[in-house]
């Protein structure tokens, strides 16, 4: 009998389709995932989960630990161990306790000393560790870059990546089809980087909430994996679950021959799999949007969120000429923000920093484009300008192709890897008011540093401002010059004859050679059994003052600030919540007019967000864990971010959507101080004139919350079908399997009941 048609369907419907352990009748979906990578930030409170529950880690071959986001990027050289060389006590504990998991539960791991440590979106595909087909996660926003391979790649919260390390699996929704399409030719001197910004600008920050995008056309075709890395690391800022590119030959080429990439007919049979990751051609995407290249200039951000974003040749918008009262009290307050005037041309704003460097444009070829625009110019005189390599060897790289020398010449600081100064969690910091052109990806208030203003743009156009000064038209440098080619292929694998910048070996990092067999026969151990469920306090009904915030738009850097997320616990945040807002950064003193700060909104057990897209940006679960410390248990707003909103029902909270219209006829109550009642099984929210307001409210997160289960339990009941889907996996995609991988991994894991 022939088999049954397939519907035409989308790259992203193929990949979950792929991964999909089981199903439940709610449409919750147990989702297998091929590749989880870990640092430091999101990762402590996991494992400290992991080890009170006696648990150990499903999968350490599909497993991948490095340190990025609190490494200060100052020199190597003398570098011995983590503990000597971090200063900032609260950094170093949250290094030192990620070396210490790796210990204790077998983790690969590129620590300080080795040359392939680096941010986790840059090193996994540097690796061959992220592949087209695979499901990758990581505690981290930016995990949609993985999806330029064909992966489903998505950011989650803490509790997922505990999740994650002991079942192998997310629950997840089904997201809608979104498709962005970028067709023509772009001008000369235009980078993907403008693509995603124009792209951003089009959609606004929100535009891909719920939806998974699919970038397509030409232009996407045409560009490098680099070129394209960049556009799906900021698919995060458009709101989407994730971003998707199908995997092609540029792909295939990419890969070949990287440390973890499959070989010989194993590599075959993978390419062959993943020729197949493709949207059929009549498949129904539910948003399509169009992008013309020739409407592309070099694009500059002027305020607080990567929406706000115009051609360089533009001026700093004038919110006289906005109607829109919500779109103009937002622009006002960026451009107070911003310290910028209104109609300013955005070529005259003149900057202090430059910083080339994150998980968006730190790689081998952003580094070629500044040098391009660098070669034979001088940094301004008052500007101080970084580079950042993403990893240990690019930064090998570039020494090894003159790009180093090419920056040093011109006056660059010429750094080691990491985040840096992408969100200041390291000594690489913005000082308040100071102005930075930026190759990063998010420009929210306090991003660099408390009170620093942050433009986002492409290296080159980071490069031109570095040595104009100013934000420049990099097209205008340009002309007349010789391109100059770069052309080494880079050298990824662990090449003992390449000294890396640490010369001695770090106190911290005891390590083994050839560990493949430990990690395997320990990928195979048996998974532990289900635990009772551990609590989390049960969500009824909830009656309580509830504070009105009308902003839209409020980021996670703004409900937890950075510098909060050094932490290794869950609690104590809740004196931290909008940090910024509601404290006076020079006195420390209360703001008395922040909503916070006032009676009765003190008490407040729930916030009424008259404002779209509360919660974007970051994956931080610290964002949930202040907001419950301070007493917060529901949320009632007109939409909320994907990962936050994850992270609000993983700690016991609810978030209730409700249509605009509703939530202001709350908010009323909210500013006049009476109590509203949000009660779960009936799934209403109740003033206290009666008046009911329905929401909707999944089956699955509503049973959860109601009884306080927690999801690993839970999900560990389902053994059976993981075991029988990895044995599947294994069958039909066994490159996925074991770390190909000739490096160095950690001592041996201790197994549960040594602990
Ligand atoms: C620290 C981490 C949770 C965060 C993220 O999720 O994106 C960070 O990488 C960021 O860019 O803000
Ligand atoms: S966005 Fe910045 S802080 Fe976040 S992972 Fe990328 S480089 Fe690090």
């Amino acid at each position: 009998m022939p088999a049954p048609k397939q519907p035409p369907s989308t790259l992203y419907d193929k990949l979950f389709a792929l991964h999909t352990v089981r199903e439940q009748d709610d449409g919750t979906c147990l989702l297998y995932i091929d590749r989880h990578i870990v640092h430091e930030v999101t990762s402590p409170q996991a494992f400290e989960g992991l080890r009170n529950a006696k648990r150990t880690v499903r999968r350490l071959d599909c497993t991948l630990a490095t340190t990025d986001h609190n490494v200060p990027t100052s020199s190597r050289t003398n570098f011995k161990s983590v503990k000597t060389f971090i200063k900032e006590d609260d950094s170093r504990i949250q290094c030192e306790t990620l070396e210490d998991n790796v210990k204790l539960f077998g983790l690969t791991y590129f620590g300080m000393a080795d040359k392939r440590q680096g941010i986790v979106h840059i090193i996994g595909p540097e690796q061959g560790f992220t592949l087209p087909g695979t499901t990758v996660v990581c505690g981290d926003s930016h995990t949609s870059t993985h999806g330029a391979f064909g992966a489903l790649a998505f950011g989650i919260g803490t509790s997922e990546v505990e999740h994650v390390l002991a079942t192998q699996t997310v629950l997840q929704k089904r997201s809608k089809n979104m498709r962005v399409r970028i067709n023509g030719t772009l001008n000369e001197g235009i980078t993907s980087k403008d693509v995603i910004l124009h792209t951003i600008g089009v959609t606004g920050t929100a535009g891909g909430t719920g939806s998974v995008v699919e970038f397509c056309g030409s232009v996407v075709e045409n560009l490098s994996m680099e070129a394209r890395m960049s556009m799906t690391n900021m698919s995060i800022e458009m709101g989407s679950r994730a971003g998707l590119i199908a995997p092609d030959e540029t792909t295939f080429a990419y890969l070949k021959g990287r440390p973890l990439a499959p070989k010989g007919d194993e590599w075959e049979a993978a390419v062959k799999h993943w020729r197949t990751l493709k949207s059929d051609a009549d498949a129904h995407f539910d948003t399509t949007v169009d992008i013309d290249a020739q409407d592309i200039e070099p694009t500059v951000s002027w305020g607080t969120s990567p929406q706000d974003v115009t051609s360089i040749s533009g001026k700093v918008p004038d919110p006289e000429t906005v109607s829109d009262p919500a779109k103009k009290k937002s622009i006002l307050r960026a451009l107070e923000y911003m310290g910028l005037a209104p109609n300013t041309p955005m070529d005259q704003i003149k900057v202090d920093k430059v910083f080339i460097g994150s998980c968006t444009n730190a790689r081998i070829e952003d580094l070629r484009s500044a040098a391009r625009v660098v070669q034979g110019r001088k940094v301004a005189d008052h500007v101080y300008a970084m580079v950042v390599p993403g990893s240990g060897l690019i930064r090998q790289q570039a020494e090894k192709e003159g790009l180093a020398r090419i920056f040093r010449e011109a006056g660059f600081d010429w750094r080691e890897a990491g985040c840096s100064m992408c969100l200041g969690m390291n000594p690489d910091m913005l000082s308040p008011q100071e102005r930075c052109a930026s190759t990063s990806n998010r420009n929210f208030e306090g991003r660099q540093g408390a009170g620093g203003r942050t433009h986002l743009m492409s290296p080159a156009m980071a490069a031109a401002a570095a040595v104009t000064g100013k934000l420049s038209d990099v097209r205008k440098l340009m002309q007349g010059r010789q391109d100059i080619a770069f052309e080494p292929e880079m050298d990824v694998a662990s090449d003992e004859d390449v000294p890396h910048t640490n010369e001695a070996a770090p106190e911290g990092d005891e390590l083994v050679e050839e560990g493949t067999d430990a990690q395997t026969e320990s990928a195979a151990a048996p998974a532990p059994q289900a635990s009772v469920p551990a609590g989390l306090p049960p969500f009824t009904v909830l009656k309580g003052i509830a504070a009105p915030m009308d902003i839209s738009n409020i980021d996670t850097d703004a409900i937890i600030p950075k510098q909060f997320l050094k932490t290794i616990k869950r609690t104590g945040l809740g004196v931290a919540l909008f940090d910024a807002w509601r404290y006076d950064s020079k006195t420390h003193e209360e703001i008395p007019s922040f909503v916070l700060n006032q009676e009765p909104y003190r008490q407040a057990k729930i916030l009424v967000v008259s404002g779209v897209n509360f919660g974007c940006g970051s994956s931080r679960e610290h964002a949930p864990w202040a907001l419950v410390d301070f007493g917060i248990r529901a949320l009632i707003g007109i939409s909320f971010a994907e990962i936050f909103s994850n992270n609000l029902t993983k700690n016991g909270m609810l978030p209730v959507v409700l249509p605009e219209k509703d939530v202001l006829e709350i908010a009323e109550d909210a500013r006049q101080g009476i109590e509203v009642e949000v009660d779960l099984p009936k799934q209403v929210v109740r003033r206290s004139n009666g008046k009911e307001y329905p929401f909707e409210v999944n089956s699955f997160t509503k049973h959860c919350l109601i009884n306080g289960l927690d999801d690993i339990s839970l999900t560990l009941q389902h053994e059976k079908d993981i075991s029988s889907y990895e044995s599947h996996r294994s069958a039909t995609r066994p490159w996925l399997d074991g770390l190909n991988f000739r490096g160095k991994v950690p001592v041996e894991p201790k197994t549960a009941t040594e602990w």
